[in-house]
């Protein structure tokens, strides 16, 4: 932890960017929260819940450590899907390090085969991140370990588990006595590099995750179209749900509104919990069937819109 009395050598600090990279669902955001010690990236059981990279900033001491959450890695089927994929490569290739992540209860799957091509071609170093120890027998781990160590140049493999904190502290060590020597990116009291109102319309796509039916999460996005802070100090939140189907908004409507009245409840707690202030969220729900091949969604996401291929 800082001390908060030492004052800071400015001409002597560190600063490193690791990308957390791996396949849907592999707790990369969970280890991003974990490692930041705040929830910055929104966790639901669902895969393809990360849309585009979320930045979470732990400054210790001397060192900077800018750990990276990037959506998972999978085979694209859609324009979404593609631009998500670009976004983890690209977050990959921007890194110091990369820190790849196993759920190691599921072991080698598809989209791992995928992403071991890929890291074949990332120059930068690399470590191996055996996630979900809490699930996994230990002789289990270490066949893992040793099978993905002959595939790939590893500088050190972790066994973690990002849920229950185990195994989280040795790797920010590591991190701390591997990055390079430079400047911070952030104010030392940032911990995301995500705007509010960007939070806000993330908390609210976790909510919505969450309480509805398996198609619409992959259909649908959460906007913040307006966020005012009040004269009283408290929050005032307009949102947008896209939905791609006119059939969905019955569901996110719900009987008599309830669904999203939920939603709305759920978010707004958490949002007051994050900001410890008053907040006052309004969703409104829009069908737009082409929201997925619109531009502007994507910049509202943080993603490059990937066009057509030739
Ligand atoms: N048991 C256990 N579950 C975990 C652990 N880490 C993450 N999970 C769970 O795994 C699921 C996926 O976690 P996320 O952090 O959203 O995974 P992700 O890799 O960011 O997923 P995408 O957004 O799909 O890329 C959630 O239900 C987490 O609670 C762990 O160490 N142990």
């Amino acid at each position: 932890m800082t001390d908060p009395i030492a004052p800071v050598d400015l001409a002597n600090t560190a600063c490193g960017f690791i990308a957390l990279v791996g396949a849907p669902n592999a707790g990369k955001s969970t280890l991003l929260n974990s490692l930041v010690g705040t929830k910055v990236s929104i966790v639901t059981h669902k895969a393809q819940t990360t849309r585009s990279q979320v930045r979470g900033v732990l400054t210790l001491d001397q060192t900077q450590l800018v750990f990276v959450d990037t959506p998972g890695v999978f085979t694209p089927k859609r324009r979404l899907d593609r631009a998500m994929v670009d976004s983890a490569w690209g977050g990959a290739g921007d890194a110091d390090i990369v820190a790849f992540l196993i759920d190691a209860d599921r072991g080698i799957t598809p989209d791992i085969e995928l992403l071991i091509e890929g890291l074949e071609n990332i120059p930068h170093p690399k470590v191996l991140i055996l996630n979900k120890i809490d699930q996994v027998k230990r002789e289990k781990l270490l066949e893992l370990a040793q099978d993905l160590n002959g595939r790939l140049r590893f500088e050190s493999t972790f066994m973690l588990s990002a849920l229950k904190g185990d195994g989280v502290t040795d790797f920010i060590d590591w991190c701390v006595k591997h990055v390079p020597p430079g400047p911070w990116h952030f104010p030392e009291d940032h911990l995301t590099d995500l705007t509010m109102a960007i939070t806000a319309a993330e908390v609210t796509r976790e909510k919505l995750f969450l309480r509805v039916h398996d198609e619409i999460p992959y259909t649908s996005t959460v906007e913040t179209e307006s966020f005012k802070i009040q004269k009283d100090g408290s929050y005032k939140i307009d949102q947008v749900i896209y939905l791609a189907r006119e059939s969905h908004k019955k569901i996110v409507l719900g009987a008599g509104g309830q669904t999203i009245k939920a939603i709305g409840a759920e978010s707004r707690k958490e949002l007051m919990a994050m900001y410890e202030v008053p907040i006052h969220l309004f969703l409104f729900v829009k069908v737009r069937e082409k929201w997925a091949d619109d531009p502007e969604r994507y910049q509202e996401m943080g993603l490059e819109f990937p066009h057509e291929k030739k």
